[in-house]
C-alpha cells in the first residue's frame, strides 16, 4: 500500500487529529492560518484553536489577485500562474506560522486549504440554462501539500455543487458539528466581504438547520473607503460615523433582484462592486453624494439586508441568539445597524463566547470539513436546499 495511504488510514482512526485549517477570503486581507486540535467526529467533534494568525498580504500580492478576481475577463496565463503560485506562498506562510509557534509540521496531520475564491457564478447569477452551478478556488492543494509536507485537502467547493448546491455557504456544516445547542435558537452571522448566516434551530435537528448569504457585509465599505481614503477598510467604521444615509440610494441599492430570490442563495463582488453602486446613484440621482454619505448609506445597507433577510428565514419573535463572526464584528456601525433593527427576543454576542475567536472561525470551519472527510461520515441533513449531505475535499499527498 502506498505509504501515504497507510498514514492516512492510521490517522483517520486516532481519537484526535491536528489539523491546521487555512482561508482566503473575498477580503483579500490575508491567509487566515488556525492549528487546531479537533477530536471525535460528526455530534461528537470537539476542537480546540490552539495557534491562530491572519499572515497580512504584501500590497502587491493583493493587486494581483485583484488583476483576475470577480471580472469576467482576465489574463488568463496569470489565472493559471496564479494556481500553484497561490498553493506554493500559502504553503509557506504555514511554515512560517509552524516555526512561530515552535511545532514541527511531521506534528501536523493535515492541512484544509480553502484556497483562494477567484469567480463565484451560481446559476441564478450567470442565467445560463444549460450551466451549472459553478465557482472557482485557486491555489493547488498539491503544491500546499508538497510546500508543508503535509497531506492537504483542498477545493472543498465542487463536491457541494456536485450534490445539487451552490457551493456555499460551507459554515454551516461545522456550525452545525460545533456549535449546535438544543433548546436554543442560534444564528451565527458570518460577516466578511459577503455576510451569511447558519441558522440552527432549538430542536437541534440536522434537517431543520438553515444557511444563506444575504449579500454585503464589507466588500462595498472596503472597495469604495479603498477608493476615497486609499485605506483598506473603514477602521471603526469612523468614515460612514461622519456621513448621513442617503434614503433614495439606499432604496436603489436594495432594488436587486438578489434580495427578492428564495432562500438559499449566494453571492459575491461579482454582483455587488462599484459598477453595481453606480447603478444604483444613477438610478438614485446621488451621483454626487460625498464619500463619508456614500459609506454611511453602504453600511446600512449591509445592516438592513441582513436584517432583512434573518426576518424573512426564523420566527423573529422567537427567542434567538445572534452570534457574531468575521471582521465586520469590529465595525460598530454595522453592528449598530443590526442591533436597533432587531427586536428584543433576540441576545446578540460574538462568537468568541462559544470559545472561537470570530477571526478564527471561517479557518476552524474548513478544519472541521477535513476532518469529517477523513474520520467521520455524512451527516444527514435531510432533503435542506443548499445543505446537501455530503463530505468535501480533494486529497493530496505531499509525497
Ligand atoms: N476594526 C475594524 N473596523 C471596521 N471593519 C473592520 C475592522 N476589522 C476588520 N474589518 C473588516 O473586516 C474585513 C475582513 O473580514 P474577514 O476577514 O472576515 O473577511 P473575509 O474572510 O475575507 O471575507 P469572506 O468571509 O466574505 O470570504 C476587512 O476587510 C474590513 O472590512
Ligand atoms: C464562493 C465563496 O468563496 N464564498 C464565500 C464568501 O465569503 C462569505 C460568503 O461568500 C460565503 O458564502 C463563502 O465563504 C464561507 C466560508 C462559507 O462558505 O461558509
Amino acid at each position: 500500500m502506498n505509504e501515504q495511504l497507510k498514514k492516512l488510514y492510521t490517522l483517520a482512526q486516532r481519537p484526535e487529529r491536528r489539523i491546521i485549517g487555512l482561508m482566503s477570503g473575498t477580503s483579500l486581507d490575508g491567509l487566515d492560518v488556525a492549528l487546531c486540535r479537533v477530536s471525535g467526529s460528526g455530534l461528537d467533534t470537539s476542537l480546540r484553536v490552539e495557534h491562530f494568525a491572519t499572515v497580512p498580504y504584501a500590497e502587491s500580492f493583493k493587486q494581483e489577485i485583484r488583476a483576475i478576481f470577480a471580472k469576467r475577463h482576465i489574463d488568463f496565463q496569470q489565472l493559471c500562474l496564479l494556481n500553484p503560485y497561490i498553493g506554493t506562498y500559502h504553503g509557506r506562510l504555514v511554515r512560517q506560522c509552524l516555526s512561530q509557534w515552535g511545532v514541527e509540521p511531521a506534528a501536523v496531520d493535515l492541512v484544509a486549504s480553502h484556497g483562494q475564491t477567484v469567480y463565484h457564478a451560481p446559476r441564478a447569477q450567470h442565467q445560463l440554462p444549460d450551466y451549472p452551478n459553478a465557482t472557482l478556488q485557486i491555489g493547488d492543494g498539491d503544491h500546499v501539500a508538497v510546500t508543508t509536507g503535509i497531506i492537504t485537502l483542498s477545493d472543498f467547493r465542487q463536491r457541494h455543487i456536485a450534490a445539487g448546491g451552490e457551493g456555499a455557504p460551507l459554515a454551516v456544516y461545522g456550525d452545525y458539528l460545533l456549535f449546535t445547542k438544543k433548546g436554543e435558537n442560534r444564528i451565527l452571522l458570518n460577516m466578511g466581504g459577503i455576510a451569511n448566516f447558519t441558522y440552527l434551530p432549538a430542536s437541534a435537528e440536522a434537517d431543520a438547520v438553515f444557511t444563506t448569504d444575504t449579500g454585503p457585509g464589507n466588500t462595498l465599505l472596503d472597495a469604495f473607503t479603498q477608493k476615497y481614503f486609499n485605506e483598506p477598510y473603514d477602521s471603526d467604521g469612523a468614515y460612514a460615523t461622519a456621513g448621513t444615509c442617503h434614503p433614495g440610494l439606499l432604496r436603489a441599492l436594495k432594488d436587486h433582484p438578489f434580495f427578492d430570490a428564495p432562500f438559499p442563495k449566494t453571492t459575491g463582488p461579482e454582483v455587488f462592486n462599484q459598477t453595481f453602486v453606480a447603478v444604483a446613484q444613477e438610478k438614485s440621482d446621488a451621483h454626487s453624494l460625498s464619500a463619508n454619505d456614500l459609506l454611511a448609506t453602504l453600511a446600512r445597507f449591509s445592516a438592513d439586508t441582513i436584517v432583512a433577510a434573518i426576518r424573512r428565514a426564523t420566527h423573529i419573535s422567537e427567542p434567538h441568539t445572534l452570534y457574531v463572526s468575521g471582521g465586520g464584528a469590529h465595525n460598530p456601525v454595522l453592528m449598530q445597524g443590526i442591533r436597533e433593527q432587531l427586536p428584543t427576543s433576540f441576545q446578540i454576542c460574538k462568537i468568541d463566547e462559544l470559545g472561537v475567536s470570530g477571526d478564527a472561525k471561517e479557518a476552524v470551519l474548513f478544519a472541521v470539513l477535513a476532518n469529517e472527510t477523513v474520520a467521520g461520515g455524512k451527516v444527514n441533513f435531510g432533503n435542506r436546499a443548499g445543505v446537501p449531505s455530503v463530505s468535501m475535499g480533494k486529497i493530496s499527498f505531499p509525497e
